[in-house]
């Protein structure tokens, strides 16, 4: 099979996702959480986002230790539960390889331990849920589901597939040259994917973590090798990197898309201005006022304007966090990205 062609039973269609297969009692939506710094807002409007599609499970927030109390506070207001987790430090020459903003990530990790919950969905901050996908939690056991990602965005330059024009979004376009072998393996993004938790893979990720190579895209390279062969994807209608619009227009039916990811630089709609590139399209615009409406929609608050006691937050926009502060500078430039990238 064609490296980008949809897998077995994933297509769009809907109904043939929600077949039910039974046996997750406990499901939940979880995000995650680090810093002082403004992604609160972003799991503010996914806690609205999900209360608008009326999704029947609660929504877990995983803050790491210097997510302050007001913020907390915030979240608890719309109805998330917190918990709390350690964060997870990698290898040294981790830190010092991966795009600095994304080392903080691999403390995402510790969301296999949540093993109270039968099966989750992991939803970066940065992502906003305009249809119900509750149906997700249906899918076959045993695998861990997400959208294949797109090579074709400057962040992809250190890797062999942007070198040579390669995208597994458009495997036909520009060929993988059979001088080199096997195209590399199915590449999701980590921003959303579907996954059983369990303690056992936690530890295992973790004593994993500790003799891999270290890799730009931190813990979702790291992911994706692990799960290499468990990973299925699922329609882009689940997870669409922005980048798709202008990347892979014929892959998107932007009326279909129930779940939108805010990740392309400068598109994060609490801090959009519209001046990056990319930005001044019309469909992102349209985007980031939708998330928008959503946001400031007070219907959508789980603790009603009547009854809410003002909580004050101190704008301190986006600052790194505190634990990756400690955390020393990456000092190299990035090595190849993993096999399975
Ligand atoms: O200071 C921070 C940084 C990150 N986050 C959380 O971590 C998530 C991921 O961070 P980014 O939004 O900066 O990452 P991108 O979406 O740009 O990047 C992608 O690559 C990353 C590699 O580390 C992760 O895999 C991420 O999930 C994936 O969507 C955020 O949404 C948010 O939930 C914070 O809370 N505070
Ligand atoms: O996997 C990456 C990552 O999520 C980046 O943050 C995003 O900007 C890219 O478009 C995507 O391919």
């Amino acid at each position: 099979m064609a490296p980008g062609a949809p897998i077995d039973t994933f297509t769009t269609n809907t109904a043939k996702l929600s077949a039910p297969n039974s046996g997750y009692s406990k499901c939940a939506y979880v995000t995650f959480l680090a810093g002082n710094g403004d992604y609160w807002k972003g799991a503010v409007g996914l806690a609205k986002g999900l209360r608008k599609v009326k999704s029947a499970h609660p929504l877990i927030v995983a803050v790491l230790p210097d997510v302050p109390e007001d913020h907390r506070n915030i979240l608890r207001a719309q109805g998330c539960l917190i918990r709390e987790i350690i964060p997870v430090y990698p290898p040294e020459n981790h830190i010092k390889f991966a795009m600095a903003h994304f080392v903080i990530n691999y403390s995402k990790l510790r969301i296999w331990n949540f093993e109270e919950y039968s099966r989750m969905i992991y939803l970066d901050a940065d992502i906003q849920v305009y249809e119900n996908i509750d149906h997700l939690f249906e899918l076959p056991k045993e695998y861990l589901y997400a959208v294949m990602d797109c090579y074709c965005e400057k962040v992809w330059s250190h890797s062999l597939q942007y070198s040579i024009g390669y995208c597994q979004q458009c495997p036909d376009r520009v060929k993988w040259p059979v001088e080199l072998g096997n195209p590399p393996s199915l590449y999701f993004n980590a921003g959303m994917f579907v996954f059983e938790p369990s303690k056992l893979v936690c530890d295992k990720l973790l004593e994993t973590l500790q003799h891999t190579p270290p890799t730009p895209f931190a813990e979702q390279d790291f992911l994706n090798m692990f799960f290499e062969k468990s990973y299925k994807p699922i329609p882009v209608v689940y997870n669409l990197v922005l980048a798709m619009l202008w990347r892979h227009p014929e892959n998107v039916e932007l009326e279909k898309v129930k779940v939108v990811h805010y990740c392309a630089a400068g598109s994060k709609p609490w801090r959009y201005t519209g001046q990056e590139t990319n930005m001044d399209r019309e469909d992102i615009k349209k985007l980031v006022a939708k998330w928008w409406e959503i946001y400031n929609d007070e219907s959508l608050d789980f603790i009603k304007a009547e009854d809410k006691v003002e909580i004050e937050v101190e704008e301190e926009g986006f600052s790194k966090t505190s634990i990756m502060a400690a955390m020393q500078e990456p000092t190299m430039a990035y090595i190849p990205t993993p096999s399975a990238a």
